[in-house]
């Protein structure tokens, strides 16, 4: 029997990681293997996903939808090489354009024998849904491509005043997926079984969407510039860098997110910020034990070195502190798609 893959896939910071990890906590997909997209070199998110390590790959570094689609081939087969899911779900990026993705499944020898890409899942940020869509043709592909809607964020008024334009967008770019709300950590119940048993009859098998060019693009360059460096901070200088960088930068951020190793807490502190919204500290075990600190930043129409260089100011904050142990030290990446 072939492996049933999903897709899920969904703007920059919609939600994608917080609706995989209420949908893993679901009984009927257990035996599910993840493999993550992550847009840039400093990887985040296999540290947020609740899951044994061995169960998820990392694609990282590049774009799922432009030269890594051959890279996505060779993890598929590690994962079918090295034992058996029932099903496996591949987290894009959140600038990754879902056609390309699919595709793959389809014209790749030997893949399409042993893995069925089964559904699409788009997630949509009902705060900023309506700003993504309307200024990047990502957003209007991920929409396009879904078999299932998942609109996120309905909890927060800015989100819930959207919901019924959001709605009225989401149709006009696609008539036939199912729409479910998502609030948190609350698993849209419908959606369960059609992952677990997917009817087999796919939007994409019948018609592709005509937005732009489906093979790929990326009309808007999109720079992820990351750091990584040792030292302890204080919250109170991650909550002062946080306010500078936004007052800065908020109009050129599209996301933010780091793993920081804060004083007095054993576990890793997790930076959540999407376009101006800043979540509050999560916290989460630190899975490597070296409790380096970990930034990326994704942003648009910025030279990158000003990002940088702010980066650089909160790992430098560092030396000057009373918390400091070691130097800082600094590996800085940068990637453009
Ligand atoms: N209030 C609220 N916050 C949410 C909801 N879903 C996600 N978030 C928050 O939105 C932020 C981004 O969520 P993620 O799940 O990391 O988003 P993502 O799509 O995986 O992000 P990227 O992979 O970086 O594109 C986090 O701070 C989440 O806690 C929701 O339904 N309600």
């Amino acid at each position: 029997m072939k492996i049933q893959c999903t897709i899920l896939t969904g703007y920059l910071g919609s939600g994608k990681t917080t609706f995989l990890n209420s949908v893993l906590r679901s009984p009927e997909l257990q035996n599910t293997a993840i493999l993550i997209n992550e847009f840039g070199d400093v990887g985040i998110d296999q540290d947020l996903v609740a899951i044994d390590d061995d169960d998820i790959l990392i694609l990282e570094g590049g774009c799922i939808c432009c030269e890594y689609r051959g890279n996505l081939a060779g993890k598929i087969k590690q994962i079918t090489d090295s034992y058996s899911p029932e099903r496996i779900i591949i987290e894009t990026s959140g600038v990754a354009n879902p056609i390309p993705v699919f595709e793959t499944f389809s014209t790749i020898p030997g893949l399409k024998d042993h893995v069925h890409c089964s559904c699409v899942v788009t997630v949509v940020d009902s705060v900023f849904g309506l700003k993504n869509i309307d200024s990047s043709i990502e957003g209007k592909l991920q929409i396009a491509s879904a078999d299932h809607i998942v609109i996120s964020k309905t909890d927060m008024p800015e989100g819930k005043a959207n919901l019924q334009e959001l709605s009225e967008r989401i149709r006009t770019l696609n008539q036939f997926a199912n729409c479910h709300l998502f609030v948190n950590d609350e698993v849209p119940a419908a959606l369960i079984p059609r992952l677990v048993n997917p009817d087999g009859t796919h939007l994409l098998d019948h018609s592709l969407p005509h937005i732009g060019d489906t093979a790929h693009t990326h009309e808007i360059t999109f720079e992820s510039t990351g750091i990584e460096f040792d030292g302890c901070l204080s919250l109170s200088v991650v909550q002062e860098w946080i306010d500078d960088f936004l007052t800065a930068f908020a109009p050129y951020t599209l996301r933010l997110k780091g793993l920081l190793n804060l004083q007095d807490n054993s576990d890793m502190a997790v930076l959540q910020v999407v376009r101006d919204i800043v979540s509050p500290i999560t916290y989460v075990e630190d899975d490597h034990g070296n409790r380096k600190n970990r930034i990326v930043v994704i942003t648009c129409d910025i030279h990158p070195d000003l990002v940088r260089e702010e980066l650089n100011r909160l790992a430098e904050s560092i030396r000057n502190s009373k918390f400091s142990d070691k130097d800082p030290m600094l590996h800085i990446s940068r990637t453009m798609f």
